[in-house]
């Protein structure tokens, strides 16, 4: 009802460079500044307990509540990024760039495994001042037009989710440089939240009473250019393809400018037991 739509075509780069930098306009404690532009309506959601996120996140990840961790977001209107690209000829657009998506922050607090936030390596013991100092995810969500035209079964790649990031100076291989394990440290936890927002799609698991449970199986990284230390980033997951147990995602770095550091391709399993 109230979200907006960012046009995927042509517009998904700017919905990134505008999500990216609202995020990083306001500071890691979530000051919004005075007069700032974003997000005047908002819906709260009704079973928000105990964590609220900024409302810099909330602008850009308007939602209509699901029975997706229905608890998750403080909802408002996103940024209306087509304002930014008045190139687009709203006339000319052809009936596939009218399709949408918006996207909306997961609360990592809210899962079981990344609140165990002593023995998380991201959340826990690598997160802070020096280290990962920030990594927000967000589940990409269609909207109604595009749900409809999402082709079904497991070969349509899209992409899933996307993690906005922060690396300090003191996870560095040589100097200056974050160290490669780091980085895909943080594509493998990016590839695993793909997954879990993937399984919870209606339509998605052709046997939703197997085993859910899934473990990086292969992790692939090509590093193309040194992310530094300090450096701000965005990673997005890609879905490929599904097989059976076996659920393919691609993925790749990108610098605050855009630019390609890293890529990465991922091989998850679902377990037999688990
Ligand atoms: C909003 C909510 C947010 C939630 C937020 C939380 C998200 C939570 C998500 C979890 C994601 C966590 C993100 C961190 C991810 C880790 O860090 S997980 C930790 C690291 N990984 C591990 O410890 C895995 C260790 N390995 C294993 O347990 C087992 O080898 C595996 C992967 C389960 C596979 O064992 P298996 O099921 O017995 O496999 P098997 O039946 O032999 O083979 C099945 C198929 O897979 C293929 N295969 C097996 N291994 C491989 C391989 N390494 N390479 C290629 N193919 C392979 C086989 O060839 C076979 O293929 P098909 O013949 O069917 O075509």
């Amino acid at each position: 009802m109230m979200q907006s739509h960012i046009r995927q075509s042509g517009a998904a780069a700017a919905a990134a460079v505008a999500l990216f930098s609202y995020c990083t306009a306001f500071g890691r404690e979530g000051k919004k500044e005075e007069n700032g532009s974003v997000g005047v309506h908002h819906l709260v959601a009704a079973a928000l307990v105990e964590w609220r996120p900024p409302r810099r996140h909330a602008a850009i990840s308007s939602a209509p509540l699901t029975s997706f961790y229905p608890n998750l977001a403080i909802c408002e209107p996103i940024r209306d990024v087509e304002s930014d690209n008045d190139d687009d000829d709203d006339d000319n657009d052809d009936n596939d760039s009218d399709v949408g998506f918006y996207y909306l922050r997961m609360n990592p607090k809210e899962v079981e495994r990344t609140s165990l936030s002593d023995s998380h390596a991201i959340f826990g013991a690598l997160s802070g001042t020096g280290m990962i100092e920030r990594y927000d995810i967000y589940r990409r969500v269609l909207d109604d037009v595009a749900v409809e035209r999402k082709p079904r079964g497991g070969s349509s790649r899209r992409e899933v989710v996307i993690v906005n990031l922060s690396v300090g100076d003191k996870l560095n291989g040589h100097g200056g440089i974050v160290h490669g394990g780091i980085l895909s440290l943080l594509f493998d936890e990016a590839m695993g939240w793909a997954y879990e927002c993937l399984r919870h799609e209606d339509d998605w698991l052709d046997d939703p009473s197997s085993p859910v449970t899934a473990v990086t199986a292969n992790l692939t990284v090509d590093f193309r250019a040194p992310f530094v230390e300090g450096s701000e980033g965005v990673i997005r997951v890609y879905h490929d393809e599904r097989k059976g147990r076996k659920i393919y995602f691609t993925a790749k770095l990108e610098s605050k400018d855009g630019e390609e550091m890293a890529k990465g391709s991922f091989l998850a399993i679902r377990m037999k037991y688990l």
